[in-house]
């Protein structure tokens, strides 16, 4: 593609993006799709300028002031992600001086740091408050900077592997035969760290099943449910199935996994995953709504539910940048409500015993916390977990770093880790609560509890 097309075809797909009908990856997506023409290097170009310029926003529309053509053109100069001489060459002499002089205060220029704040964060002012305040109260003040940063970094692209189809190092190797360059996850038992972004569709391993793209901190939610062999599960928000497929196999492929959700289409795309990963334990149904009559058949029945609730999806900013600017505070407020009812009704499918996970990918207190105490006061016949006991028992090194509130002294050992069950809701570790900036991972919510009765 010539250079002048490529800058045309960026500032184009940063016009719609930047309109926030849709989500930009569906329309990245869409617009590969509709231009099976362009080649990897042209691909990358385009998604990865459209994802700086989101995650860049505030700076470089305030940059972007001062520059002449259409806005989403100047857009497209200061973000462009490809070769530098592929961009020279597609200026002209004065947005080349332009773009030269805009230089220093680019995100990684020798000025950056003199920017005031708004634009070194590029998070909306109500996003950045409240992470602030949160943060504060917890006493991780210090936290803010490193966590919007690591925000606006790139994700790095993680594996699940299918344990039925094979051990974890077994497939490292095979993927190493296949020119990946990988490591095992810090944290999971189940993950793989690639180095950089190879495409996997047509690795045998990705073709039978044997991996899945998952973020680590979404395989650690599946393992805190801790199903096994012949249980009765429930996954309420199924969605896609990234947890349904970790779930399913860690039952080993036997009792009964229900995959709910309320959007069949969504449902509809775990189904070729299902075909791959050769569970036959996983029957996807679609709901009305969570009230829906064929969940209240299930009351009492189950062993294990895990809640994945709908949520800001703040947590996955490093994927999902357009959704800092897609989200409000309004919207948060209607999502509590939703996350509230949802729970309340995937709560009563539980047997006595049972456990229960509410989980979501969002960072805010709100969202997490709140809605935990909320359902610890209106359940008396629930009791909490502790999550960093629990991970501890399912061998996850350094578990208690995973999880919130941190211990009050530093240094507790293991043998002071308190009991997975706990009535003090307050207690030392009792959230599941992944960082980016600390964990590598997406940001994740999770609270345990067990039905007592
Ligand atoms: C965070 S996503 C789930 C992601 C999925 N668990 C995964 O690992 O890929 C939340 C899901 O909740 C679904 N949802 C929204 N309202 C619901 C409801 N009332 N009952 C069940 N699912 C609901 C959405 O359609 C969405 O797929």
């Amino acid at each position: 593609m010539h250079p002048k097309a490529l800058l045309d075809a960026c500032a184009d797909l940063l016009r719609r993006t930047l309109a926030f009908e849709h989500p930009a990856d569906a329309l990245l997506s869409r617009h590969f799709r509709e231009n099976r023409h362009l080649g990897p290097r042209e691909r990358a170009t385009l998604a990865e300028t459209t994802y700086h310029v989101l995650r860049h926003k505030r700076l470089l529309e305030h940059l972007a002031q001062s520059g002449q053509g259409p806005h989403a053109r100047r857009l497209a100069i200061l973000g462009f992600q490809g070769d530098a001489r592929f961009l020279q060459s597609a200026l002209n002499d004065s947005e080349a001086q332009w773009r030269a002089a805009c230089a220093p205060l680019l995100p990684g220029g020798a000025q950056w740091s003199s920017l005031p704040e708004p634009q070194r964060h590029n998070l909306p002012d109500w996003l950045a408050q409240r992470l602030r305040e949160q943060l504060a109260a917890q006493g991780q003040a210090d936290a803010f900077w490193p966590l919007v940063e690591s925000l606006n970094q790139s994700a790095a692209l993680d594996l699940r592997v299918n344990t039925l189809q094979g051990k974890r190092d077994a497939i490292a190797q095979e993927l190493r035969a296949a020119g990946l360059t990988l490591e095992a996850t810090p944290y999971s038992p189940w993950g793989l760290r690639l180095q950089g972004k190879p495409a996997l569709q047509k690795l045998d391993a990705f073709q039978r099943g044997a991996i899945e793209v998952q973020d680590e901190g979404s395989q650690l939610l599946a393992l805190l449910l801790d199903a096994r062999r012949g249980d009765m599960v429930a996954d309420f928000c199924a969605g896609a199935g990234g947890k349904t497929l970790a779930l399913g196999a860690a039952m080993r492929n036997t009792g009964r996994l229900y995959a709910f959700d309320v959007s069949a289409h969504r449902l509809d795309a775990l189904k070729p995953r299902l075909a791959r990963s050769g569970l036959s334990n996983v029957h996807p149904i679609a709901i009305a709504h969570e009230r829906d009559e064929r969940i209240k058949r299930l009351s009492g029945k189950l062993d294990r539910v895990l809640v994945d609730a709908p949520c800001s999806g703040l947590g996955t900013l490093r994927r999902n940048p357009d959704l800092k600017w897609r989200q409000s505070p309004q919207a948060v407020r209607e999502l509590t409500l939703k996350q509230q009812a949802i729970l309340q009704s995937a709560a009563r499918l539980l047997k006595p015993g049972g456990r229960l996970i509410y989980a979501t990918c969002s960072l805010l207190e709100e969202e997490n916390e709140a809605i935990a105490h909320a359902f610890d006061a209106a359940h008396g016949d629930f009791t909490a977990l502790n999550a960093s006991a629990l991970l501890e028992g399912l061998k996850v090194p350094h578990a208690a770093s995973l999880c919130s509130p941190p211990p009050a002294a530093a240094g507790q050992t293991q043998a002071e880790a308190p009991p997975a069950t706990t009535s003090a809701t307050a207690s030392t570790g009792r959230f599941l609560r992944l960082w980016p900036h600390q964990h590598g991972t997406d940001g994740f919510f999770a609270a345990v509890w067990q039905r007592q009765r």
